[in-house]
Parts: structure tokens; sequence; C-alpha cells
């Protein structure tokens, strides 16, 4: 991959309703995104409720929760996929329902879960359909979308596939592409379902490190995984979510203790440090 980063577009979202709020570090900022008690659900099933919480900018946000959490839903409502059944989703202030959806697509990028797709698009037009948040009405991407579009390809690492077809790849090259389709964006906020679930260890760690520069480069992420030590590495913060509620959200090695995973995932605190290994946090150190 690419050592380079993406750089980013300012003032990509809208300012407009903005309303500050206490960061991770204390210090007010308006936040990309701000959850307010949220209950969230599918019709009158609620899945979990009461959340509480903000993306920052420039902040990576990594959810955990055991299987059936509602982490996936969480997002969907976040990103205005599923209606709220209480409280409200605010991006940079300004209510989810409320946003354009053209302005929403520049504000926000979204990799789902790799999915096989239907049609047989190649993988450079997958990944130019990330671009057209950022064209005029029915324009056709330009010269410098399609280098855009590579210049994505390139730094997931997978400029090689551009002329095969979209169906015809693997899982984890798919994600790959899904999550190159996300940067084309150019968004303020990434949110990322399971991002690395199909990749291998290489891949795994090469989305990472994307990650961790992304958020140099101001880009705020909230992304889920089921693999703790991969939040332990990239994570500003750190939301548990289970029993329907957000059990902890905070600093990576205070939120996910031994403990707190125990408890999240039903198993002993002795089989998290082993699954954990050298990133079981030291709780005597816990920041
Ligand atoms: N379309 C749907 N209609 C009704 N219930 C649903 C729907 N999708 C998910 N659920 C239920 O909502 C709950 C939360 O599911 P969700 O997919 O959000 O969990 P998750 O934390 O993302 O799980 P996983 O880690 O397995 O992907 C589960 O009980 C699930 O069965």
């Amino acid at each position: 991959m690419s050592a380079s980063v993406l750089p980013l577009r300012a003032g990509a979202g809208l300012g407009a309703m903005a309303v500050p709020d206490a960061g991770p570090g204390g210090s007010v900022r308006t936040p990309v995104l701000h959850a307010q008690a949220l209950d969230i659900g599918h019709g009158a099933r609620r899945v979990a409720q009461a959340l509480d919480f903000t993306v920052q900018p420039g902040e990576v946000l990594c959810l955990l929760g055991a299987n059936g959490s509602g982490k996936t839903t969480l997002l969907r409502t976040l990103l205005g996929l599923l209606a709220p059944l209480a409280g409200s989703v605010r991006m940079a202030g300004q209510d989810v329902a409320a946003w354009d959806r053209a302005a929403f697509a520049r504000h926000v990028g979204y990799v789902p879960q790799a999915h096989a797709g239907v049609f047989p698009y190649t993988v450079l037009d997958v990944v130019l359909m990330g671009r057209a948040a950022r064209l005029a009405g029915f324009a056709t991407p330009a010269a410098a979308d399609r280098q855009r579009a590579v210049e994505c390809l390139q730094a997931l690492g997978i400029a090689h596939l551009r002329s095969r077809s979209y169906t015809a790849i693997s899982g984890g090259e798919r994600q790959l592409a899904l999550i190159a389709r996300a940067l084309a964006q150019e968004p303020r906020l990434l949110v990322m379902d399971e991002p690395t679930a199909s990749l291998d260890f290489g891949n795994q760690i090469r989305v990472l490190e994307h990650v961790a520069r992304l958020r140099a480069a101001g880009m705020a992420v909230l992304m889920t995984t089921h693999q703790p030590e991969h939040a332990l590495r990239v994570a500003d913060r750190i939301a548990l979510l289970g029993g329907g509620r957000l059990q902890a959200i905070g600093a990576p090695r205070a939120t996910a203790t031994p403990a707190a995973l125990a408890h999240l995932y039903g198993v002993s605190e002795q089989a998290i440090r082993a699954g954990l290994g050298a990133f079981s946090p030291d709780e005597d150190t816990a920041a």
C-alpha cells in the first residue's frame, strides 16, 4: 500500500446549527456526530437505549460488542438508514433527517460489511461511485475524478484490480474496494462496519495503518470490530455496547479492561487476557 495520506478537503460538511460539546480531552469542539438519548431497534423491537456519545473531528472511536448486541443497528441509525426509536442523531450539529442527501454523502462515508454485489461493474467503477457525491447534478466523472479513484485504489494496495469485475474478486478484495470507494468520497467522517472482518493478516494491518493515517489527516472514524486488539491499537476512545446499553466509553486501556471485556463477551478474564496476549491492558497503568 502506498504510504501517502489522501488529502482531505476542508469545509465538506455543514456548519449550521453547530452544537459545541466536550470531547474526550475535555475540549469544546463541534462533534462530527452526536447521539443523544438514542434508542435503536427494528420496528417495535428495541435493541439498545439511552445511547449518548459523540465522535469528535479527527477522532477514531471503536465500537465493541458481542454478536447481536446492536452495532450494525446503531451504525445504520446514525446514518439515517433506520429511524431512531427515540432521541436524536446530529451530524455537524444538524439532525440527520434534515440533511440534504448529497451534502450528507460528502460528510459521511460508509463502509458496510462486504457483500457480493449483483452488477458486474469494474472495481474502478465501484470506487468512482464514491465520487458521485462530489459531482454536480448528472455530471459524469472527469479525469481528475478517475485519478482520485485510482489514488484511493493505490492507497489500499488494489490498483491492479481496477479493471476486474467487482463480482469476480474475493470477499477481502471487495472489502478493500468498499473502503477505497468511501475514501473517494473524501468524507469528514468514515463509518466502517467490521472493516477488517474478511481480510488476511497483512491487509488487516494495512487497513489499521490507513485508519491511523486518515486520523492524522483530520478524518474522524467510527468503526466496529470483533477484535479488541485492533481497537486498542488504533482507537482514541473505545465504546462497549452490551445488554442494550452503552456500558462504557473512554480511553482505550481504561475502558477495554479484561474485566469489562469479560463482562461484554461473557467469558472469563483469564480467557480475555490469553486472547489479547501482548495487547492485554495492564489495569494498574490504565490511563
Ligand atoms: N432487519 C432486522 N429486523 C429485525 N431484527 C433485526 C434486523 N437486523 C438485526 N436484527 C436484530 O437486532 C439485533 C441487533 O442486530 P445487529 O445486527 O445490530 O447486531 P450486531 O452487534 O451488529 O451483530 P454482529 O456482531 O453479529 O454483526 C439482533 O437481535 C438481531 O437479530
